[in-house]
């Protein structure tokens, strides 16, 4: 099997739902993949399933990406092949559950994936595409990371970081081919909710994405050269209001004297 000139895409948590769809939809449109993920069974009928398909070259490789040294093998391999042009950080899981009934424990899991193993493979990959001029970098965030008061608010919180590190990457990669993109999926239909705690039937149809819905939206979006994009809001003018909303606070966010609000004599 000859190299994919696309290059290659290294997916995680391509064994079910956002990600595996990810990965269908990356075959198809010409790259390699690397697909992670803990269950090997899935990743391994997914594999055989897309390279029969598309005739693409696709690896597994199972990991657990909350154990330092299963993140470790990831990030070696996005160091070493100089193919990955494309890094998909899909993996994630979520909570309903207010703090008051949330396992601190599972909270801590939660961060070491969807913040650490996150930020980890960024890291891993980012300056071999450098080196390569160029690639990209997806990030599945959500809207919780702008309405923490949705779920359970340290998945908000992770997800709130993701934004913030995709701002930050965007800042600093922008003169380098690099694109960066953060993905905002409402309610999506996909075993995130079962293992979160509420299964996805209990919520009102309405607000519920299909999956491949939702990931052909975010790649439609990758391809108008969106930073941020939430498949399910009608007018882009609503983010790009948000945004400006942002950049308005900037030249006064640090200031040698309190705002005369506060009532404060400077010292
Ligand atoms: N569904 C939704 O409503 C929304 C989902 N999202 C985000 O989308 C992303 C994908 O979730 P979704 O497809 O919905 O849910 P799924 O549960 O279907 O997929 C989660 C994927 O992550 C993998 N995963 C889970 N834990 C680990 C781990 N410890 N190490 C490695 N891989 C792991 C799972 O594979 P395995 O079990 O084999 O390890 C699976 O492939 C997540 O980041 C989620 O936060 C964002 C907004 C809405
Ligand atoms: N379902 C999403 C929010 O609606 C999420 O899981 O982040």
């Amino acid at each position: 099997m000859t190299k994919s000139a696309k290059g290659t895409a290294l997916v995680t948590g391509a064994s079910s739902g956002i990600g595996a769809i990810y990965a269908d939809r990356l075959a198809r449109r010409g790259y390699d993949l690397i697909l992670v993920a803990r269950n090997r069974e899935r990743l391994d009928g997914l594999a055989k399933r897309l390279s029969t398909e598309t005739g693409r070259s696709i690896e597994i490789v199972a990991a657990d990406l909350t154990k330092r040294a299963d993140v470790s093998r990831i990030e070696s391999i996005l160091r070493s092949n100089a193919n990955i042009n494309v890094l998909v950080n899909n993996a994630g899981v979520g909570a309903t559950a207010p703090l008051l009934a949330s396992d601190v424990d599972k909270m801590s899991d939660m961060i070491a994936l969807n913040v650490d193993a996150l930020m980890r493979l960024t890291y891993a990959a980012v300056p071999g595409l450098v080196a390569r001029g160029g690639g990209a970098i997806i990030n599945i965030a959500s809207v919780v990371g702008v309405q923490p008061e949705l779920l359970n608010g340290v998945y908000g919180g992770s997800k709130a970081f993701v934004l913030a590190l995709t701002h930050s990457l965007q800042h600093e990669l922008k003169d380098k081919n690099i694109r960066v993109q953060a993905v905002l999926p409402g309610a999506t239909a996909t075993e995130f909710w079962g293992i979160a705690g509420t299964p996805v039937e209990h919520l009102p149809g309405e607000i519920v994405m299909k999956a491949e819905d939702m990931v052909d939206a975010a790649l439609a979006g990758f391809d108008q050269g969106e930073i941020f994009t939430v498949p399910s809001l009608p007018e882009a003018a609503d983010w790009q209001a948000y945004e400006a909303a942002r950049q308005k606070l900037m030249p006064n966010l640090s200031r040698s004297a309190p705002a005369a609000r506060y009532g404060v004599k400077a010292a």
